[in-house]
């Protein structure tokens, strides 16, 4: 359910002149000429003797006049009053009531707060309606209690719910600048939802705005209203500036209520099941509501130390093996590197795919374990039956939805107005993948989580089908278990060479997260390449308690909320002149972030070799790396754990012309630190590379670099 947003703000007794007051209405008319009516609501709620002077320049803002309180009385004598029936000759048709300074301050109990809400509804005015907790109640654990008691005293006297917005005002939160965080704030305001839906019903409990109130700002506001169950703020002390305007216009170009029925529609009309679009609507929230996606220095730690693999103590447990599922992400297609279909179809090394390694792999630990290891992948709808019918040729390793479940698909956003991308020429190009984050919502849309948990699996190892490194370990397998920790992550120790890739960090609750570079801040950018200060990074090689995600989901309404990434391309990719897009992304490794007591662990290099590039193609295949029995792909001894740096041209970025490059296959890259090719060359063979060398060919016709070693030198053919 949709609903507009309204944004109040309670000049409270402030400021201290009308002067100064319209002094403020015209910084605003600077900044936000309109409100588009359409969109927001704003009520602005100034000092009930200046309502009326000041309502024309309030309206032509766009925005509405709102009392800050109203007599329970009707006309008569009642000195210092005025009634609900006055408000609406002056064309005043808002006006706040219970607001907790009311209370505290001047003695307003429920039942007075229930006879000014009548009064109201008798006469037609709109009432915002203010509730919450003191410290000590929410201290005490009250604070549902104490909303559903001011509440429960009002509920009666409401006959029409549309002219009723509520406003949750934790009052800890009031004027203390200690807002409420988003969480806080939605867990009570769900609560107070929940408590409409039982005590009036679910149409009034869907339909009703509810703002949050307490230390509003302009720095806060973004984060909070991507909350599903925050509908606008009521915002005092932020109200008397001139950056009042920013709230308003982060709330207040609704694409939630414009847009999203086209995506809700346009996402039924394909199929896409709940799950698909609940995690969908989560990330397009995130992207329409502005929320600062930034993570900068000050709001992180550094995670000094984590237990690692080398150190691990615990007894090798096999029991667990029948418990957990191994899952590969297998949704990538090889475009990359110049492949037209699943990127696990590529060739890696002694003619064997990535596939038949996998699946080479998986019998191999069947067979060294005893026990029939569940396995499964995650394909896309452009890899599952290329990946079905090359695995046809191992029946061991199960089919249909044993063996897999696809990936779903999310529309792509026209960036210049949030609206759904559309192309006739192909509709195919109106549909992105929604990045591996999406294996959780489609393990649930599936059914394979709940599937799985009813034949008892619990744990789920999951890494990428790049990466032959990470083969199912019975050492991390318990103690992952063992450890009690809903979800882990393997990580490795970042050298220079990952400097520009995310990194591993605790937030200052101490909660472990991830930082890409798109969430760095460019001021910080020094801090994040920092390899000594942020010393771990993302394997991809993950842990899940399955029982623990199905909890997340159920406590989060059904969408994990992991951080949205913004990738800018055009809707056509290979027409750079089609209509600009925006492509919502997740990444599975920010899961991290949703697990109170997730964990990590530091594992050695060779549980982390994946292959993204010709360059990692290249490396791959030479003698640095060695093919063991059980089919891992493992760096040689004599690396000490450090891969070799393959830098190639451009022009090797396919795989056909990088074959070009190494007819007689790759040079030895054994004792190689970094490889550079500039230019047409080919290697002869027994070519050997030691050190930093580098092959330049400036002369636009193909030359070899002829049999011998090489070693620290650059070659100029
Ligand atoms: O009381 C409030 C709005 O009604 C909130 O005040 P602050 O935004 O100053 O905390």
């Amino acid at each position: 359910m949709s609903r507009k947003f309204i944004v109040g703000g309670n000049w409270k007794c402030n400021p201290a002149s009308m002067k100064e007051a319209n002094t403020l209405l015209k910084e605003w008319k600077k900044s936000l000429p309109s409100v588009d009516k359409s969109k927001v609501d704003v009520v602005i709620c100034p000092p009930a003797l200046w309502m009326t002077t000041l309502s024309p320049a309030i309206e032509a803002l766009g925005m509405q006049t709102c009392a800050q309180n109203v007599g329970k009385n009707d006309a008569g004598a009642f000195t210092g009053e005025w009634t609900a029936a006055n408000l609406l000759d002056l064309n005043i048709k808002w006006t706040l009531i219970g607001h907790s300074e009311r209370r505290t301050k001047y003695g307003e109990t429920d039942a007075d707060v229930a006879e000014k809400v009548a009064k109201c509804q008798e006469i037609g005015v709109n009432v915002i309606l203010c509730i919450g907790e003191t410290l000590e109640e929410r201290e005490g654990g009250k604070t549902d209690e104490v909303n559903k008691r001011q509440l429960a005293a009002v509920i009666p006297k409401v006959k029409d719910w549309s002219k009723i917005v509520l406003a949750y005002e934790p009052v800890w939160a009031i004027g203390t600048g200690k807002v409420a965080t988003p969480e806080q704030a939605e867990e009570t305001q769900a609560a107070i939802r929940a408590y409409i839906k039982g005590a009036v019903s679910s149409d009034v409990a869907d339909k009703l705005q509810i703002q949050y109130g307490g230390s509003v700002s302009p720095d806060n506001c973004a984060e909070l209203i991507t909350k599903p169950n925050i509908d606008g703020f009521l915002v005092g002390g932020a109200s008397l500036k001139p950056t009042f305007m920013e709230i308003v216009s982060k709330v207040g170009p609704s694409k939630m209520v414009d847009m999203w029925p086209k995506f809700e529609e346009k996402m039924k009309k394909e199929g896409l099941n709940d799950t698909a679009i609940a995690a969908f609507k989560y990330t397009y929230g995130v992207l329409v509501s502005g929320a600062d996606v930034m993570i900068p220095e000050s709001k992180l730690d550094p995670v000094e130390k984590l237990p690692e693999y080398e150190k691990l103590r615990e007894k090798p447990d096999p029991r667990l093996l029948k418990k957990t599922l191994i899952l590969k992400l297998n949704g990538g297609l090889g475009t990359g590197m110049g492949l037209e279909k699943a990127k696990s179809l590529l060739p890696v090394t002694q003619g064997f795919t990535f596939l038949d390694l996998i699946a080479k792999q998986v019998a191999s630990m069947r067979k060294e374990f005893k026990t029939d290891l569940k396995f499964m992948l995650m394909n896309s709808f452009s890899t599952s039956q290329d990946t079905l019918e090359a695995l046809s040729k191992y029946p061991d390793l199960g089919t249909g939805s044993d063996l897999e479940f696809v990936q779903n698909k999310a529309p792509k956003v026209t960036a210049s107005d949030m609206s759904p991308a559309e192309w006739s020429a192909d509709s195919s190009h109106e549909w992105c993948p929604p990045g591996h984050g999406d294996l959780y919502p489609a393990m649930l849309g599936s059914g394979t989580l709940e599937k799985l948990l009813k034949k008892g699996y619990r744990y789920m190892f999951v890494s990428n089908s790049d990466n032959l490194g990470a083969t199912m370990d019975l050492k991390i397998l318990t103690h992952f278990v063992q450890s009690g920790a809903p979800f882990m992550m393997e990580v490795a120790e970042r050298t220079d060479a990952d400097k520009k890739g995310g990194h591993l960090a605790k937030d200052k609750a101490g909660g472990l997260l991830l930082r890409e570079s798109a969430q760095c801040p460019e001021e910080d950018e020094k801090e994040f390449q920092n390899v000594g200060k942020y010393k771990f990074f993302n394997t991809n090689n993950l842990w899940v308690d399955l029982a623990a995600l199905k909890r997340e989901f159920r406590r989060n309404d059904g969408a994990l909320p992991l951080p949205v990434m913004k990738n800018g391309k055009t809707v056509d990719p290979r027409d750079k002149a089609s209509t600009k897009v925006l492509q919502l992304e997740t990444a599975m490794g920010a899961a991290i972030q949703c697990f109170e007591g997730a964990s990590a662990l530091v594992i050695p290099r060779s549980r982390f070799a994946p292959v993204k590039t010709t360059n990692d193609l290249l490396a791959l295949r030479s003698d640095a790396y060695k093919l063991t029995e059980d089919f891992t792909i493992v760096l040689a001894p004599e690396r000490d754990g450090v891969p070799p740096e393959v830098k190639l041209d451009g022009m090797y970025k396919f795989t056909d012309a990088m074959e070009k490059l190494i007819p007689n296959g790759p040079p030895s890259l054994l004792h190689c630190k970094k490889l550079v090719v500039e230019g047409p060359v080919t290697f002869a063979k027994d070519v050997i590379i030691k050190g930093t060398v580098t092959v330049k060919n400036s002369s636009g016709t193909s030359k070899e670099l002829a049999a011998g070693t090489y070693e620290d030198k650059t070659v100029e053919l």
